[in-house]
């Protein structure tokens, strides 16, 4: 079966960095969370989980040629100021390699960690074979407690071929608007999807996978749609406007990250609509491994101008206006709202 151990190993180092993560989240220091030039935060966890990552795909496939686009690099903590910072994450992630129970590494040293860290320099592209890395997705909501999301992808000659989510918080019972009382709140989802293979979910550090569908809704009425939890990274009053005109009466679900990809990938709502602020570029690993969990699971992304998404252009994504993820039936009449949405929003300008 094509891609077979690249996806086996990859599910390794996303359920490794997602333990690494739990650990931080639960015991979080003020001191552990830093400032981006862009002024969004980063935290240990998100260079543990970039370093973890990439030190196990390069380990379990070590015949390939390495190329890894990922969202973090190594430059603050090669200051001065960096060191504390450095240190507390080489100690995460030994711990964490530690507690794989496997003593076929040796420790890895602050120099590995900022290698490891670095190795997610690649452009990405339409040659050859990247992986595509966020080490956390939703980094706002890891902060406050809540959703986040490690979103690991193969690219292969510029498609998407294999796309593992981690979602630690995520409950594995449906959290849909119109969600049935669940006896079960064990929370902690593994989503994974190979191209033509279907996409399965698992319990995050089981093992009993099971195949997962989008909504098979056709009535928009009955519909729910999820968003971003900040309102700074998607147009709340846009999608609100959207919504009205297909006739959704449930209120928009609210979750930080890929999340939402995994949500919707098992049916607990419909549809996804992302309208970042003008000026705004995307990023291919917000979207990499999401989109191929979606799409295996009988969904369609686009971007709002129904152009597929295009993940061959480095490491950016360029969309025309947002993005919109929805089932096969439901996809002509939301195209029809988000234009109809869209004119009216411009001639108010
Ligand atoms: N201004 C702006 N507009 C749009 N998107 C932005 C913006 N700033 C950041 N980001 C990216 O949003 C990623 C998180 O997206 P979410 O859908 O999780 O947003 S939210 O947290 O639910 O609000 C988040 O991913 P992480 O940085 O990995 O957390 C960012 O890549
Ligand atoms: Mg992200
Ligand atoms: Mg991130
Ligand atoms: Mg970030």
């Amino acid at each position: 079966m094509p891609y077979e151990k690249e996806l086996a190993a990859a599910k390794k180092a996303v359920t490794l960095a997602a333990r690494l993560c739990q650990k931080v989240q639960k015991a979080l220091l003020q001191s552990d969370v830093h400032s981006k030039s862009d002024k969004s935060p980063v935290t240990v966890a998100d260079y543990g989980s970039q370093a973890l990552v990439s030190f196990i795909l390069e380990r379990e496939l070590p015949s390939e040629s390495f190329s890894l686009v990922a969202e973090e690099d190594s430059g603050d903590l090669r200051k001065e100021s960096g060191q504390d910072t450095l240190n507390r994450i080489t100690e995460l992630v030994n711990d964490t390699l530690a507690s794989e129970g496997s003593n076929s590494f040796s420790t890895l040293t602050t120099d590995d960690v900022l290698v490891a860290i670095d190795s997610g320099k690649s452009e990405g592209g339409s040659v050859g074979r990247h992986w595509v890395l966020d080490p956390i997705d939703g980094t706002k909501g890891f902060v406050r407690g809540d959703q986040y999301a490690i979103a690991l992808a193969l690219l292969h000659e510029g498609k998407i071929v294999l796309g593992v989510l981690a979602c630690p918080n995520l409950p594995l019972a449906s959290i849909g608007s119109n969600q049935q009382h669940s006896s079960s709140n064990e929370v902690g989802c593994l989503f994974f999807a190979k191209v033509g293979d279907g996409t399965y979910m698992q319990a995050l550090g089981g093992s009993t996978q099971t195949r997962v569908h989008v909504c098979d809704i056709d009535n928009p009425e009955e519909a729910s749609f999820f968003e971003s939890f900040e309102a700074a990274h998607s147009l709340h009053d846009l999608s609100s406007s959207i919504a009205e005109k297909l006739g959704v009466k449930a209120p928009p679900v609210r979750i930080d990250s890929q999340a939402k990809y995994g949500a919707l990938s098992r049916g607990d709502g419909a549809i996804y609509l992302r309208f970042p602020h003008r000026g705004y570029r995307e990023k291919i690993w917000d979207h990499a491994a999401g989109s191929i969990v979606v799409t295996e699971a009988g969904g369609i992304a686009m971007d709002a101008a129904g152009n597929p998404l295009d993940f061959s252009k480095g490491k950016f994504l360029d969309v025309v206006s947002g993005i919109i993820v929805t089932n096969q039936k439901l996809m002509p009449s939301l195209l029809t709202a988000v234009k109809e949405a869209l004119n009216e929003k411009a001639s108010s300008l």
